[in-house]
């Protein structure tokens, strides 16, 4: 039986409580007889990735691997949307502390999401551009709802996509298919993603989404859990070590990216034009 608990909750009923009161950025449900946990974006309109949704996640990943959840389905409340990427907001015009704060929480919430030792599975119920698709990327197994779109397209906006989002990228789809993506800042429909291995499967719809995710999640659950994480973390640690190793470094370069002028000129026009979309 689903039992249906806001951010979060493997623990007892007064600790639902106390978590449900901080935040419904991220709703979790958690299936008792499996311990399959469905995590939900839910910050209306498009889950733009801002410091408090982040925040909210990385909270819930922590928990879960504490907790040692069995496996976990990662979608969204939105409609029409999976993940619209990074709040822009967080970068347009911030104070140098807020960016880094903000650029941290990304960072940890990637390395978790990234080094989770249970399954993960994206069920991308709408459009996934850049952060999201870095979020989409990061799980094990992509499955996607048909005509709509997925894929790093900073480049569009005139901003440049993390050595670690191209990374992601280039391990999925690989270098070649990666390079061309990334320099044209590529954003592919669900079935070109999925004939380039971007995702893994096409669904019909919502409900078929994740009837797969769980058909996904229950081979996985059929494997011994170590062999399984212990395969996963040395196909993905040296893109982990490669961030963890340089956080510093990473993040003075977005700082130092973001407070240019022709960038902060690029991300105003950008918001403006989706305002008057
Ligand atoms: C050497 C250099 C090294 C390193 C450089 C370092 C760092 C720099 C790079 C950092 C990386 C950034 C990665 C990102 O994720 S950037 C974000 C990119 N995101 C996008 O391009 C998506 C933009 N959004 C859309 O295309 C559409 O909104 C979407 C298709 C997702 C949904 O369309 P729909 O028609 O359903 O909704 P809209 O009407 O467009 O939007 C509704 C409201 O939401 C606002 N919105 C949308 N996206 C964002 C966003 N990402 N951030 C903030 N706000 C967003 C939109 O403006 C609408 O607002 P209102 O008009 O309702 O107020």
């Amino acid at each position: 039986m689903f039992v249906l608990r806001q951010c979060l909750t493997l623990g007892t009923k007064s600790s639902v409580r106390n978590f449900a009161a901080a935040t419904n950025l991220v709703n979790v449900k958690i299936n008792e007889d499996t311990g399959v946990v469905i995590m939900e974006l839910n910050k209306p309109p498009v889950n733009s990735l801002n410091y408090e949704l982040l925040e909210a996640m990385h909270r819930t990943l922590v928990k879960l691997e504490n907790e040692r959840c069995s496996g976990m389905i990662l979608t969204s409340s939105s409609p029409n949307t999976f993940s619209a990427g990074l709040d822009l907001l967080e970068m347009y015009k911030p104070t140098v502390d807020k960016a880094r704060k903000f650029w941290g929480m990304l960072q940890n919430t990637w390395i978790k999401l990234y080094s989770a030792p249970y399954p993960t599975v994206a069920a991308i119920n709408g459009h996934s551009p850049a952060g999201g698709c870095l979020l989409a990327m990061s799980c094990e197994y992509r499955i996607m709802v048909p005509k709509k779109k997925i894929g790093l397209n900073e480049t569009q906006l005139g901003i440049v996509a993390p050595q670690w989002f191209q990374d992601c990228m280039k391990n999925i789809i690989g270098s070649r298919q990666a390079e061309k993506a990334l320099i044209a800042g590529t954003l592919f429909s669900s079935e070109e993603a999925a004939k380039i291995g971007l995702i893994d499967e096409l669904a019909t719809d919502k409900e078929d989404l994740m009837k797969k995710a769980h058909d996904f999640m229950d081979e996985q659950l059929g494997l011994p859990p170590l062999a399984r994480s212990t395969v996963k973390i040395g196909f993905r640690k040296d893109t982990l070590n490669r961030l963890i190793n340089s956080r510093e470094v990473d993040t003075k370069y977005f700082i130092d990216f973001i407070f240019q002028p022709k960038v902060q000129e690029s991300l105003e026009m950008y918001l403006q034009a989706l305002k008057k979309k």
